[in-house]
């Protein structure tokens, strides 16, 4: 069954009453995807404009041509990259993209609040319009010196984003969950909750993902100790009860300050590191992180009295050895 996707509705525009944007360095470039110096940090993955994160996620399936997109310094050469690709994009690519537009806005702005919030602010109520000479569905096309016609996609959205700062539906606080879409991927892992330092949550951790896919957020070891709950509830792998109930008390048992987000991270590290015992670096891999991220977080994790850092060579174990499963 083929989707039919209704497109939205064209618009003409009057450029004396509205912000418009072309070129990244006009006074309103920075609205632009292709503006640099707004750097993104998407499961420990950086991500130096909106415009590669967008052409990447067509891509959940191909990794290695997300890789390819994400190594670009240019982002018009993000785009170009993934022109190749493009008859590959995700099979439901026109019906998420615009959701998928909306989301990378979102993450640009929290991960660079001041400036951007700033930038969309500055605008006032004016209507918002990409200018562009080709494009009349994210932008809007020049009819003559003062008109623009098109969907202005990109510009509503923009216009929703500043909606949403001025009511206070969005601040520097917010974390912008992963959108409820099959295979919201990055190289392979789900893409996790999105916060302004770009601390990343592993989606491996499929508790923690579960609770926010179905809308509420885990805040504390309460949460995750009902998470745990449910997962006893469904299991289907043959785990006896028991073994579970043993989780139950390993997860209870971490002593995370309630407020402290590394609860989801330093969690499913300490749950490998119970199988046993590895590097700095291997976690790094594992985890699809950075060196540095990760040993901060093992750092953390040995603060915590979790993990046991071992030496010649240096690797990590945790402290309890007991099997979870
Ligand atoms: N080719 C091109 N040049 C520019 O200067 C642009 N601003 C854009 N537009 C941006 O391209 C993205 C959409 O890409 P798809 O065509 O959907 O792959 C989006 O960020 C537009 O704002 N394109």
């Amino acid at each position: 069954m083929v989707a039919v996707v209704k497109l939205p509705e064209s618009r003409t525009y009057n450029r004396q009453e509205c912000i418009t944007f072309r070129k990244t360095a006009e006074r309103f470039g920075g609205l632009s995807n292709m503006a640099g110096g707004y750097i993104l940090n998407i499961n420990g993955v950086k991500i130096l404009t909106s415009e590669a994160l967008y052409q990447a996620c067509r891509f959940p399936h191909m990794p290695e041509v997300q890789r390819l997109i994400i190594a670009e310094r240019s982002p018009m050469t993000a785009k170009m990259k993934s022109k190749p690709y493009r008859d590959n994009s995700r099979s439901d690519w026109d019906i998420v993209r615009t959701k998928i537009m909306r989301w990378c806005l979102q993450v640009k702005l929290i991960q660079n609040w001041d400036k951007f919030s700033k930038l969309l602010l500055e605008t006032g109520d004016l209507p918002i319009v990409e200018d562009s000479r080709k494009d009349d569905f994210w932008g809007a096309k020049p009819e003559d010196e003062e008109f623009l016609t098109g969907a202005n996609v990109l510009g509503r959205l923009l216009m929703q984003v500043r909606e949403q700062i001025a009511s206070g539906k969005l601040t520097s606080e917010t974390i912008v969950q992963p959108l409820p879409i099959q295979d919201f991927l990055l190289y392979g892992q789900d893409i996790s909750p999105i916060v302004a330092s770009g601390e990343y949550y592993p989606g491996s951790y499929m508790r923690s993902l579960d609770l926010i896919k179905s809308g509420s957020q885990p805040s504390s070891d309460v949460d995750l100790l009902s998470i745990s709950k449910h997962e006893l509830e469904r299991d289907e792998e043959g785990r006896s009860n028991e073994n579970l109930e043993k989780e139950l008390v390993e997860i209870a048992e971490f002593k995370f300050d309630k407020y402290d987000s590394l609860q989801f991270v330093l969690l499913p590290i300490v749950e490998k590191l119970q199988e046993s015992e590895h590097t700095d670096k291997e976690l790094a891999k594992l985890f699809t992180t950075n060196l540095k991220q990760m040993r901060d977080w093992l750092k953390r994790a040995v603060e915590l009295g979790k993990v046991r850092k071992l030496s010649k060579p240096v690797r990590y174990v945790a402290e309890s050895q007991l099997p979870l499963i």
